[in-house]
């Protein structure tokens, strides 16, 4: 019998780790686009998940937006079925007439369409082929727009998506492991033209930064940045779970947050309550900046009686003599809504520190 190819091992080794404490309710789900990185994933589940007492189904997202693309995802559903998977879905989305850009339109798009997929099927997790160069790259783009440790966490291994655990088994897993498992196993994955685009900041990162990083630094650097991740993942779960108590601490009885509460508080703390806050208001997390939150921290340690802040979802909040409180501009003073000024205000759509 021939010798199991080492990365094909170490991805099962992956998969089967990623997925042993989950519940067996229903399939796992790959999420797969045709590429190295998830065709090498779905490979995996389907020989590890029936060796779990589990099964493992696909679903491949069309958005529509090549030629070909269509052709493409029926391709890679009969294979999943050749290779046993089921449930299998190819799902149509409509990329055009989405907020953001591109990228972030056929993201969105995708999201929606496999987590309703994996609700639908009761899935007990939908697995993305996300790997170690990818949480590179995102260590590497959050540093570069200055932020903090929650974006230099990069993605977890594990998060919620509406009730399905998102888990991401190959985030240490380098990209190199994932080409060399495909072609030991025989498979030919599609090569995605928009990872090549340098239209997008991770395509240049992914083909100009990373391989100078590992010619000056040496091949550790991937491991490295990855590793930052997960350190900084720990400690911000350390940090969320005291800023949530804090949070508990300052809430004023009349409504609101304490002033003297909060600025007792040390400002890294501080910071992550007011974001917490500016969340359980209801302003959108992805359009929330770091400036948005440090002109909340304003009206706590500057306060020189100024107006409100704006934040985004149509919020804003003010200065009410010891508490901090918020109140929708379109309602509360009875009247019409309150013009956003023209300036001064934090731009929304840019994910700051934190
Ligand atoms: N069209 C798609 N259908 C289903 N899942 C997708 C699709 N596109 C991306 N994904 C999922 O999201 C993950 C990340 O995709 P992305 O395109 O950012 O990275 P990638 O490194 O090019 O991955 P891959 O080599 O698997 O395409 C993929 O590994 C896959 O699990």
């Amino acid at each position: 019998m021939a010798a199991l190819a080492p990365p094909v091992a170490a991805i099962r080794v992956a998969v089967r780790r990623a997925i042993a404490d989950l519940p067996a309710y229903g399939p796992v789900l790959v999420a797969c686009s045709g590429g190295a990185d998830s065709l090498a994933l779905a490979a995996a589940a389907a020989f590890v998940a029936p060796r779990t007492g589990r099964t493992a189904g696909l679903v491949t997202v069309d958005h529509g937006l090549q030629d070909g693309s269509a052709q493409r995802a029926e391709a890679v559903a009969r294979w999943a079925e050749r290779a046993g998977l089921a449930p299998v879905e190819v799902v149509r989305v409509q990329v055009a007439g989405r907020p953001g850009g591109p990228e972030a339109a056929a993201r969105e798009a995708r999201y929606q369409a496999l987590t309703e997929v994996a609700v639908r099927h009761r899935a007990s997790a939908l697995l993305t082929g996300h790997t170690r160069d990818d949480q590179a790259e995102t260590v590497l783009l959050a540093l570069a727009r200055g932020a903090g440790p929650r974006g230099l966490a990069g993605m977890p291994a594990r998060r919620d998506l509406a009730g399905v655990p998102l888990v991401r088994p190959l985030l240490e897993i380098g990209r190199q492991e994932t080409r060399a498992a495909c072609v030991a196993l025989g498979l030919t994955p599609w090569e995605d033209p928009h990872n090549r685009d340098p239209a997008y900041a991770r395509s240049r990162v992914r083909a100009d930064v990373l391989p100078v990083l590992v010619r000056t630094l040496g091949p550790g650097v991937l491991d490295n940045l990855a590793r930052t991740a997960r350190l900084m993942a720990a400690d911000n779960e350390l940090l969320d779970e005291l800023a949530g108590r804090a949070l508990t601490g300052a809430r004023h009885p009349d409504g609101g947050l304490a002033v003297k509460v909060l600025a007792d508080l040390a400002p890294a703390l501080r910071g992550r309550v007011l974001r917490s806050w500016a969340h359980e208001l209801g302003a959108p997390p992805a359009a929330l900046s770091h400036r948005h939150v440090a002109a909340l921290d304003m009206l706590v340690t500057a306060w020189r009686g100024q107006r409100a802040t704006y934040l985004p979802g149509g919020l804003r909040v003010l200065r009410r003599a010891d508490r901090l409180v918020s109140e929708d501009p379109g309602t509360a003073l009875g009247g019409p809504a309150v013009p956003r000024p023209p300036s001064g205000q934090p731009p929304a759509g840019d994910e700051g520190g934190g």
